[in-house]
């Protein structure tokens, strides 16, 4: 893409100059940890970009519906999309150019007419248990209360300690955090991604290895969608991107849309990469944790998107050994 940008000068009239000096506009949900992950994304851009200045990119909040529910079980009332929505009409409609997204809560299907164009580099995916002192899982007491509305991390905790109870917490990281200062669970689990953006990673009790909490899809990841056709935006974005997450996140995104639309059960799927060997594990569990199913398998990057296919394959064929094995038991 290098020469190819076609911003260039500032004389350049191929963007309209809508807000003055502005010639791009951010879109996110409105919450601290999506405005410092847009932050983010301006300043790489301006690193990229030697005729951008701060004033260049206007960051636009939008409200999602994501963000107005706070009690409900996500699950409950359509799950994915919820936190997109929104921001991908305004997108349609040319009010943003670019938005900004934690990738964990993009679908794994994009509307016709829109992609993900961009990767920036993944922050640490693993989880990090907040729990009164308890520095690792086994170390909370018998029949702790463990607040979380995530089915994964409930299959995971109660499948390594079945007498942990589990209630719904929900909000943005900050208002979690606060219920869990006030009482309502003693211990909870966040991405430690979230945390660390936040400046806030010192309040986790432990972090857990991702052998003892297999992490969600694309956790950790930020990823900038833009209209399929805006070939000058997509030139922009070209050197921020980060091939390295893209491979992974394509490889866990493969997997998870191989699972969907067959299942509403717990998923966790984490692919690492050393050179260019992927190493993909995926988890299929009940919600309980009463049964955990895991595929593990190795193969080249360049085969991401077969490797997360085959995983979830595989796990669909357990769950349905399984679901035989039990019809013909009971
Ligand atoms: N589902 C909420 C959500 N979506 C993205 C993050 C932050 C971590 C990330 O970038 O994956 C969080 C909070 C959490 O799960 O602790």
């Amino acid at each position: 893409m290098a020469g190819s940008d076609p911003i260039g000068k500032p004389e350049d009239t191929s963007r309209p100059d809508t807000f003055g000096t502005v010639r791009l506009r951010i879109g996110t949900r409105g919450s601290p940890l999506a405005l410092i992950q847009a932050e983010e994304t301006k300043a790489r851009l301006i690193a990229a970009h030697a005729d951008f200045d701060a004033g260049a990119i206007e960051i636009v909040a939008i409200k999602t519906t994501g963000d107005q529910i706070q009690d409900r079980v996500l699950s409950e009332i359509g799950g994915k999309g919820l936190f997109t929505k929104e921001i991908e009409e305004a997108l349609f409609e040319g009010r943003i150019d670019i938005a900004v997204h934690s990738m964990k809560d993009v679908p794994t299907m994009l509307p016709e007419g829109l992609e993900i164009a961009c990767l920036l580099p993944r922050e640490d995916p693993r989880d990090a248990l907040i729990g009164k002192g308890a520095d690792s899982i086994a170390a909370l007491p018998q029949n702790a209360i463990i607040g979380t509305a995530s089915l994964r991390r409930q299959a995971q905790l109660r499948a390594l300690r079945p007498d942990l109870q589990i209630v719904p917490l929900r909000g943005n990281v900050g208002t979690r955090l606060t219920k869990l200062e006030r009482g309502d669970a003693d211990a909870t689990l966040l991405a430690l991604a979230g945390l660390k953006r936040l400046g806030r990673a010192d309040i986790a009790t432990a972090i857990l290895s991702v052998d003892e909490m297999l992490p969600a899809v694309a956790q950790g990841a930020i990823g900038i969608e833009c209209r399929s056709d805006d070939a000058a935006t997509k030139a922009l974005l070209a050197p921020i991107h980060h091939a390295p997450t893209a491979i992974r996140v394509a490889a866990e995104r493969a997997c998870l849309a191989t699972l969907e639309g067959s299942c509403r059960t717990p998923i966790a799927v984490y692919a690492e990469l050393n050179g260019d060997q992927l190493h993909l594990r995926a988890l299929l569990a009940a919600p309980d944790g009463s049964r955990v199913l895991r595929d593990e398998r190795r193969g080249p990057a360049a085969d991401a998107v077969a490797l997360g296919r085959a995983a979830g394959e595989n796990l669909l064929a357990q769950q349905a050994t399984i679901a035989v094995t039990t019809a013909h038991s009971s």
